[in-house]
């Protein structure tokens, strides 16, 4: 009896505390002053505007609003709360340079902290933590600790290249391709085509091999084998299709409704074994550091620091310790003790990069692909471009002394045998050469700036009060008075939208082909979009931060950069890729944003490409041993292509 009572009585306060706060939420609505800025109606009181959000990547939803209403203005949330939203760079510089002042909002950072970074990694943390572990974190992302781990990245391409031409060439001499041994159950061979392959798989399982390797010195060996528990694991973490779902919406103003989630037990045996691999590779790690110091002391080198240049120099030669965790333990090791990261912290980091560094680069580089395959002249020339730095590349240097270059054609090395030894300093060299090559970049900027693979990111106003400056050249915005303003006027709680994508394709800032893949406009970027205060390339891809206010930006930008462009380099200087015109590519953002193919959504997400083996032309040939980088590239004319997805 005084059992039930007590239930009852729990009951009815937590009645009292839901209505309390459903008040509180309705008052906080009637006095927000965002409530005087234009917007869209809300379709719906208690969701908003949230449905129609969930699906903006292919209703052009933002773009229709800020053509409308202006650059600035707010859409509707849970009980109508308003949310400000601006492609304003001024207001967007505002917002990202005072990081700290603006935070994740905590229902963001219980989704990323469940879908894999943990509630102490770097992409979760505010504050001092967030501070503290950036410092650590930087030395590991540096541009040359970070070509030191090319050779990882050529390696990878060139065994995806290979896996590629082996499936190309067997439905070429009439076999069939889907009985390749390394292919997986995703193609769709027809009779006479190039044969239809998911790109999108494929570099997936190969983006994971390049960050188990650079990341942690772990080999997924994802390109050849599908049985990897790491692998697994990180897979059910970060699950595929995400459905809107209303639930969510209510646990985010209602933190204390998210203990009555039902326990997934494949999710929980999951977060174990990631949990269990980790643990193992931090302690693996700091075992053979201390080794190598006490190797170093012994050899005479007691007096200098761990990353003393000479430690550095001794260590480098091993791959193992040039992996990014074991830059970080190092790093860690090195710090003050007050200042260290935890065990618990360290453990986060390995499944932020798990899915900050895989699952990126693979939706960038398959939205690349699909551009190309769209846009076959622009392939065209970048692959003349490539073939110019392979020219260069040989007639500059006549031998490659390791046994595998990825300059071949062809590498020794079939793609189900294990893969070669990493130290290479062509990479290296190969790695600059294709730095300086002019058409590759803008191909890497454009599909970035339309493609970003994370669209939109939230921030939550922590300062009492505040008012968030627009640019004065620009329009501002008319509030219900019908006056015009040049400031936002925002308080403690109010959610900001960042639209990543909007604003990289917004017409106001790029012109009238803002929606189109057009390499060639980085020739010369239009002067309102240099404005956009970006950290790479005047967009918003991979945000901006400043280390004063605190710094959000893309951490791992370079290592992104890198990648991508030696991916891009191996595979289309001997692989074509086309799509079939008919196909309708439609997107679907699950943190990055994949694509699926709109007549068969019964198959998830996939990029199904044609690939065939690319020819060499006269003009081609004929250009080896001549110098491939032109800093002005005169623009091709052809067809404007439609605007892309
Ligand atoms: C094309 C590839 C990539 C894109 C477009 C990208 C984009 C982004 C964006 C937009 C953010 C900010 C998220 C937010 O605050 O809401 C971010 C943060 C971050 N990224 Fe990347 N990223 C890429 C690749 C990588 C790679 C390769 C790594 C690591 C190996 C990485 C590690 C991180 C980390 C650790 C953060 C959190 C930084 C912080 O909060 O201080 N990213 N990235």
């Amino acid at each position: 009896m005084a059992l039930l009572l007590a239930a009852t009585l729990a009951a009815v306060l937590a009645t009292v505390l839901f209505f309390q706060h459903f008040l509180y939420l309705l008052f906080r609505q009637r006095t927000s002053p965002l409530r005087n800025l234009p917007g869209p109606p809300p379709p719906s009181f208690l969701i908003g505007n949230l449905e129609e959000m969930h699906d903006q990547e292919n209703t052009n939803l933002i773009a229709r609003w800020e053509a409308q209403y202006g650059s600035t203005f707010v859409y509707r949330g849970f009980v109508g709360a308003c949310r400000l939203m601006t492609t304003d760079p001024v207001a967007i510089a505002h917002i990202l340079g005072n990081a700290y002042d603006y935070p994740k909002p905590d229902f963001v950072r219980d989704s990323l902290a469940a879908m894999a970074a943990g509630h102490e990694g770097i992409l979760t943390v505010e504050g001092d933590d967030h501070k503290r572990q950036r410092k650590i974190l930087t030395p590991a992302f540096s541009a040359s600790h970070i070509k030191s781990l090319t050779p990882i990245f050529w390696d990878k391409a060139t065994q995806l290249r290979d896996i590629l031409l082996s499936h190309a060439d067997a439905h070429a001499n009439g076999a069939d391709a889907t009985t390749t041994p390394t292919t997986p159950n995703n193609s769709n061979t027809r009779q006479g085509n190039p044969p239809r392959i998911d790109v999108l798989v494929w570099l997936a399982r190969a983006t994971l091999d390049v960050i188990g390797l650079a990341g942690f010195g772990y080999s997924f060996n994802a390109l050849t084998d599908d049985t990897d528990e790491l692998a697994h694991a990180f897979g059910v973490i970060f699950s595929s299709a995400r459905k809107f779902r209303i639930v969510p919406i209510i646990q985010a103003w209602f933190p204390f409704l998210r203990r009555f989630n039902p326990i997934n037990a494949t999710m929980v045996e999951a977060k174990a074994t990631m949990r269990r691999i980790g643990l193992a590779l931090i302690d693996e790690k700091r075992r053979a550091i201390e080794e190598e110091e006490a190797a170093a002391r012994a050899r005479g080198l007691s007096e200098k620091s761990p990353c003393s240049p000479t430690l550095e120099e001794a260590m480098a030669s091993r791959t193992a310790g040039r992996d990014i965790l074991s830059v970080l333990i190092r790093s860690n090791m090195s710090s003050v003790p007050s200042q260290r990261m935890s065990v618990e912290e360290v453990l986060c980091q390995i499944s932020t990069f798990l899915a900050a560094g895989h699952e990126t680069i693979a939706s960038s580089l398959t939205w690349c692909l699909y551009a190309l395959a769209r846009d076959p002249q622009v392939q065209a020339r970048l692959r003349e471009a490539l073939r110019g730095v392979a020219a260069s590349s040989r007639s500059s240097s006549h031998s490659h002394s390791s046994p595998y270059s990825p300059l071949y054609p062809s590498s020794p090395y079939s793609p189900t045998s294990p893969a070669p030894p990493i130290a290479n300093d062509d990479a290296q060299d190969l790695t600059s050469l294709i730095s300086q090559c002019t058409y590759l970049d803008w191909v890497v900027r454009e599909s970035l700036r339309l493609y970003a693979p994370v669209t939109t990111t939230m921030r939550m106003c922590g300062r009492e009060r505040d008012e968030v400056p627009l640019s004065v050249a620009g329009e501002g915005y008319v509030d219900k008075s019908g006056e015009r303003r040049w400031s936002v006027p925002v308080r403690r709680g109010d959610l900001v939208a960042i639209p990543i994508q909007a604003v990289n394709r917004s017409e106001r800032l790029w012109g009238a082909d803002a929606g189109v893949f057009r390499p060639e406009r980085w020739a010369s970027p239009p002067q309102d979009a240099r404005a956009i205060p970006g950290l790479y390339s005047n967009t918003l891809t991979f945000l901006n931060g400043n280390p004063l206010g605190g710094n959000r930006s893309c951490i791992g930008y370079k290592f992104a950069l890198i990648e991508i462009k030696i991916f891009l380099y191996v595979l289309i200087k001997d692989i074509e890729f086309t799509i079939d015109p008919a196909m309708v590519i439609e997107k679907k953002v699950n943190v990055v944003t994949r694509p699926f193919v709109k007549s068969e959504p019964h198959l998830g997400n996939q990029m199904p490409l044609n690939i065939s083996r690319a020819s060499h032309s006269g003009s081609e040939r004929g250009r080896e041993g001549f110098a491939f980088s032109s800093p002005t590239i005169s623009p091709v004319p052809r067809v404007p292509p439609a605007p892309e997805p």
